[in-house]
């Protein structure tokens, strides 16, 4: 199995939310992390129809550009009542045609939608969000990471924390919405812990617990 050497890697996401995300999560690991949005490269198209290959598309073009381990989130949000929709496509519901990204619309489409299937109790809003964590090498050598945590989608949304669908997306077991909870909260986890909360925390202590040693 190749090493992540020099305790160096690449975040390879432009997502603010989601980088500020992974920092606080690797903060008690000491690694030295830079994202792909500091480095100025650039975004590769996700043509892929999975999260695995999208992981795989921004993880691999970012290990290649900088010749370090890269690692890359590809993550969705999945409604039943939508089969599964939008799912990998979650990013593309929000970009206008001008190319910026107003989620505030994208969830407003979503609820449109739900209405439109007659979707109004809990059980016919069920979501889960999923994250795809890809670690590439250079050569191309890949390994994945996989986190789901179901939930509901609520109306209207609440809550200005997080980022993109998250005021609209209750956990099971929760009354609040992750756009109601702290990073802290919404992770659910930190080095030790035996479970975590949301989709990317879930996802990144399979990875922690894999390949990260702690400081
Ligand atoms: O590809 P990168 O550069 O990492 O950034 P991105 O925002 O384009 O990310 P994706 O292609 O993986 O698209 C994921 C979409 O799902 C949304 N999403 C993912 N995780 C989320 C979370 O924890 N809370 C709210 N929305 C989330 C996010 O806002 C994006 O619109
Ligand atoms: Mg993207």
């Amino acid at each position: 199995m190749r090493e992540i050497e020099n305790r160096q890697f690449v975040l390879a996401s432009h997502n603010a939310g989601k980088l500020r995300e992974f920092a606080d999560l690797l903060a008690p690991f000491g690694y030295r992390v830079r994202s792909a949005a500091e480095l100025g490269l650039p975004e590769p198209e996700e043509t892929g129809t999975t999260f695995e290959e999208n992981a795989y598309i921004k993880a691999h073009a970012a290990a290649c550009a900088t010749g370090l381990p890269a690692l890359a989130d590809d993550s969705g949000m999945c409604a039943d009542a939508l089969a599964g929709a939008p799912g990998v496509y979650t990013a593309d519901w929000a970009t206008l045609p001008d190319g910026r990204r107003d989620f505030r619309v994208a969830m407003e489409k979503v609820e449109r939608l739900l209405r439109e299937k007659g979707a109004f109790g809990a059980s016919a809003r069920r979501a889960r969000f999923v994250a795809v964590l890809c670690l590439c090498f250079p050569d191309g050598a890949a390994e994945y990471y996989r986190g789901e945590v179901e939930g509901q989608l609520v109306w209207p949304p609440r809550g200005t924390l997080g980022f993109g669908y998250d005021p609209v997306f209750q956990p099971d077991g929760f009354e609040t919405t992750f756009g109601e909870m702290t990073a802290q909260q919404k992770h659910g986890w930190k080095p030790g812990d035996a479970h975590a909360l949301s989709h990317r925390a879930r996802a990144f202590k399979s990875f922690a617990e894999a390949r990260l040693v702690a400081a």
